[in-house]
């Protein structure tokens, strides 16, 4: 019997327990059918508001038909109630014996849960906040292959490192890229899936990032990190280092990203951008295990309006610097490099109002957390290891007895600097687990392991940068592995990738190496630093939180004027 007799049986009188049963059984059966030859077949996060409104047409249909044959709207809630349900049961029957039985990665070990969902990844995630810690359990139980969601292998390979992100791999972003929109040409750079178009817009970015922008964006930088030197030397007793390098970061990304003092270094305060950036990204590192649910959350009205304030400070000020742009001038910020491709309609140009505005919220979150986060794990280095911090200042010294001598030209020749920016990026980089990418067709090969075609993989960054097997004193913070005892160490053969690697890979790693690099010197040459009373640093060390990029506690550092 059909199902359309089956409702007019119904509908003429004549249902029965069995009819009912029929009618439970055939849409169990259509729930399968639907997993096995839509839902599984497709990328979900592209079709959600199609099949949305698919469900709900089909509803309404089958309610409105029920109605019309007279079926009381008691019986009628019920039947429909019944329908959804047992469509639902033969989906998820369907999906959970599919995705444990028959799926492409079903001989991958990992947690029976995340082999069926991937909502136990985003429980994982919100439990304590610290997705690289429930990584980091998985591999130890499973080892280095993890199957951590239905499609998705966690690889802790060397080689997964190039074979993944490589300048030649194959390998595209991941749909975790479409957690706010799977439309290209809404969304920012970095959640841009199409490789072509992305290739096409990183021109524009790579151009305001390039070697005579930065010349222009050196001497700012330089006046916000003495500023900061001001206030630590007018604090009396400990600083929050952690806020401290917020406040620096985000003032830079303020200056070089928009062109805009956001004044968080001259008056010691949190501009409430701040903080609506940390709201979104809490949000973001637990709802991006599943995109598809927060791109629909996020177009509940209301669900983003604790950072509408954030939403509207960036969109006002893409339309005021669209509006004084001056192309007879050499650009002076990354947002006007942006806006000149737009009004020249240079093929690199972001395509719509909404993807250039998301640009400019990105350049502020991808720009400012991530910078903030590594300065401040460096300062909770150097005042750990003393001896490391007295060797930086005898360096500095050495090539700018003064400050009066410093230069940045001066400041680049000091190795030793870049050895602890280095160190300090890898053990703890400012992204802990989070690069997803999606194997191409034919798949890749890693090491002994075929990963089949179009499985999310990724390799968790902090743990590949601090295992044993290809670090030498992995755990310890050693910035000469990066210079003098680079060969001895072996360096040069381990995993390092803190800004990623190949085209998806940080267009901001000049700059973000330029501030600190200034910041580094200028407080060697100005201060001694050491934890104030009562700060040890542990919790600190080990509580960081991950939320896309490392989320920090408090430090309290004492930084004392030098004699
Ligand atoms: C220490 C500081 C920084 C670190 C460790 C860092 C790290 C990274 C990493 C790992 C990625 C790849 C993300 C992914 O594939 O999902 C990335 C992408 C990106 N970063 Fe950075 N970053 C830093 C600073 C900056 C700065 C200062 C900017 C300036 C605005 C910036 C802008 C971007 C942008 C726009 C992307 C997306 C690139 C694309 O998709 O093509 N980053 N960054």
């Amino acid at each position: 019997m059909d199902y359309l007799s089956t409702l007019s049986l119904y509908g003429s009188g004549l249902s029965s327990q069995s009819h009912a049963s029929q009618a439970a059984l055939f849409s169990a059966v259509l729930g399968i059918l639907f997993h096995l030859t839509i839902a599984r077949r497709i990328e979900m996060e592209y079709y959600m508001y199609q099949l949305l409104a698919l469900l709900l047409f089909a509803a309404i249909t089958v309610t409105s038909a029920y109605l019309l044959m007279g079926v009381s709207v008691f019986h009628t809630i019920a039947r429909i109630c019944i329908i959804a349900g047992c469509f639902s049961v033969g989906t998820f029957a369907s999906m959970i014996s599919y995705r444990l039985f028959f799926h492409r990665l079903r001989k991958f070990p990992g947690p029976l849960d995340s082999k069926v969902s991937r909502f136990f990844s985003a429980l994982r995630a919100a439990k304590e906040v610290k997705y690289y810690k429930e990584i980091a359990k998985l591999n130890e139980q499973y080892g280095d292959f993890v199957r951590t969601g239905p499609r998705e292998i966690c690889i802790v390979r060397a080689s997964a490192v190039q074979a993944i992100y490589g300048p030649t791999s194959k390998c595209r972003k991941s749909t975790w890229y479409t957690q706010s929109s799977t439309d290209h040409d809404r969304a920012s750079i970095h959640m841009s899936r199409d490789p072509e178009k992305h290739k096409q817009r990183r021109k524009a970015w790579d151009r305001g990032f390039a070697v005579k922008a930065l010349r222009t964006y050196e001497p700012r930088i330089k006046v916000l990190v003495d500023q900061l030197i001001t206030q630590f030397s007018k604090q009396k007793g400990a600083v929050d280092a952690t806020a401290w390098s917020m406040y620096l970061s985000f003032d830079v990304m303020g200056e070089v990203g928009l062109g805009q003092d956001f004044g968080s270094v001259s008056s010691g305060t949190e501009h409430s951008a701040i903080k609506a950036i940390h709201d979104h990204l809490l949000i973001l590192g637990i709802g991006s295990h599943m995109p598809w649910l927060l791109n629909l959350a996020s177009r509940i009205p209301g669900a983003t309006a604790g950072y509408a304030e954030f939403f509207n400070y960036c969109e006002t000020q893409v339309n005021a610097k669209k509006r004084n742009l001056d192309l007879s001038k050499y650009p002076q910020d990354v947002l006007s490099w942006l806006l000149k491709a737009v009004v020249e309609k240079d093929i690199s140009a972001s395509p719509t109002a909404e993807s250039l505005n998301d640009d400019a919220r990105l350049l502020i979150i991808a720009g400012s957390e991530t910078s903030a986060t590594t300065l401040a794990q460096i300062l909770f280095y150097l005042a750990k290891f003393p001896a490391v911090f007295k060797k930086l200042q005898e360096r500095v010294d050495a090539v700018m007895p003064s400050p009066a001598d410093w230069t940045y030209e001066k400041t680049k020749s000091i190795a030793y600097v870049d050895n602890i920016i280095d160190e300090g990026l890898r053990l703890k980089p400012a992204i802990l687990s989070n690069l997803y990418r999606v194997t191409p067709p034919q798949g890749i090969q890693v090491d002994e392991q075929h990963i089949p075609g179009d499985t999310n993989v990724f390799v968790p960054m902090q743990r590949i940068q601090t295992d044993p097997r290809y670090w030498k004193e992995a755990a310890e913070f050693v910035p000469e592995r990066f210079g003098e005892r680079r060969v001895e160490m072996g360096t040069d053969d381990s995993p390092f990738m803190p800004f990623s690697l190949g085209v998806y890979s940080c267009p901001g790693k000049s700059m973000a190496i330029m501030t600190m690099r200034i910041a580094l010197s200028r407080i060697a040459q100005e201060f001694d630093i050491s934890f104030a009373p009562g700060e040890t640093g542990e919790k600190f060390d080990k509580e960081a939180g991950d939320v896309v990029t490392t989320s920090l506690l408090p430090l309290m550092l004492q930084f004392t004027p030098r004699k």
